[in-house]
């Protein structure tokens, strides 16, 4: 695996773009352009911050508890979430349930394929395939790119190919941890009419009725076949965060509330009330299943506009 030093001999960027050792020998990319301020993790291929310059508070939130250490997932941020989203089910590859929740990629070592500056932006673009522990776990053929485009406005493009011979199915995630102010003030636009797996009421489908969702408690729902974008009005940090998106079908909201919070040793107690995650998915019935030489392309963007 590179270490910081051999990345910055080929990819740093004098003032912008400079490679870091962090927690547990972790290497990171350290981003300060003129448009964004950014940390990027190979470890998952984890964006833990990203915040354009003009914004007052991070977009991202990061958890303080959150661990960084081999085989750990990033509590925050953006975790990538392939090749199975929440547990294992019968119906992705293998009919095997082996394996943790939310897949391999979020706990793998990438590595960097390319990084330059794009006007005010950085582009980062990060890849991994398979491996011994993937193999075990009945992935073989597949390569997976995550690429980031990092400047005033956010851009997350996920690749993945099937380069095997048989059938690459497949879920997968960009697990948003969108940091608000005060979620019980927040509106989520983009998801009325829409039907959604409500995971605290045994998986029931539901349709939403209201234009607008508001969070009262725990919120853990996948919508299905829905491409909208979503707005979430922030008026406690007077702002609203736009999440476009594209490849995806499936739309997550996440909170665990004051119910779950505190159960979660990496979250604690108090760090419901800082975060929405919305994420741009495939997953249940929208999951992906690829031709042998076939790629599919997922891909979210984050703008942060002024609330009126
Ligand atoms: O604790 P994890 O594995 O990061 O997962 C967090 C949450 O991720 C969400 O996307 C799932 O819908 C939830 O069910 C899950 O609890």
């Amino acid at each position: 695996m590179a270490s910081a030093n051999d990345l910055n001999a080929l990819y740093s960027i004098p003032g912008v773009l400079e490679f870091t050792t962090g927690p547990n020998e972790l290497v990171r990319a350290e981003i300060t352009s003129p448009s964004c301020s950014a940390e990027l993790y190979l470890h998952g291929a984890h964006l833990t911050q990203w915040k354009p310059t003009d914004t007052a508070e991070p977009v991202l939130f990061l958890s303080p508890l959150s661990g960084f250490a081999p085989g750990k997932a990033i509590r925050g941020g953006i975790p990538v979430i392939f090749p199975w989203f929440g547990a294992r089910s019968e119906e992705v590859t293998g009919h095997s349930k082996d394996g943790g929740q939310h897949g391999f990629a979020r706990t793998t070592e990438w590595e960097v394929a390319f990084a330059a500056s794009v006007g005010d932006a950085v582009h980062l673009v990060l890849t991994f395939g398979p491996s011994n522990a993937t193999r075990a776990l009945g992935f073989d053929g597949f390569r997976a790119a995550l690429e980031f485009r990092l400047g005033e406005e956010l851009h997350v493009r996920m690749t993945v190919a099937n380069e095997g011979s048989e059938p690459l199915v497949f879920e997968e995630a960009l697990h948003t941890y969108l940091q608000v102010g005060d979620p019980e003030q927040v509106k989520l636009h983009g998801l009325g009419q829409t039907e959604f797996l409500d995971k605290f009421d045994d998986f029931k489908r539901k349709t939403q009725d209201n234009e607008v969702l508001t969070l009262t408690g725990a919120t853990d729902r996948p919508y299905l076949n829905t491409t909208a974008s979503i707005t979430i009005e922030d008026p406690a940090f007077a702002r609203k965060l736009v999440v476009g998106k594209g490849g995806s079908r499936t739309t997550v909201v996440w909170n665990p509330w004051s119910e779950l919070s505190g159960t979660m040793a990496d979250l604690g107690p108090d760090a419901w009330q800082h975060f929405v995650c919305v994420e741009a998915a495939n997953a249940f019935e929208d999951r992906i299943t690829l031709s042998p030489k076939a790629a599919h392309i997922m891909e979210t963007t984050i703008s942060v506009e002024p609330l009126a």
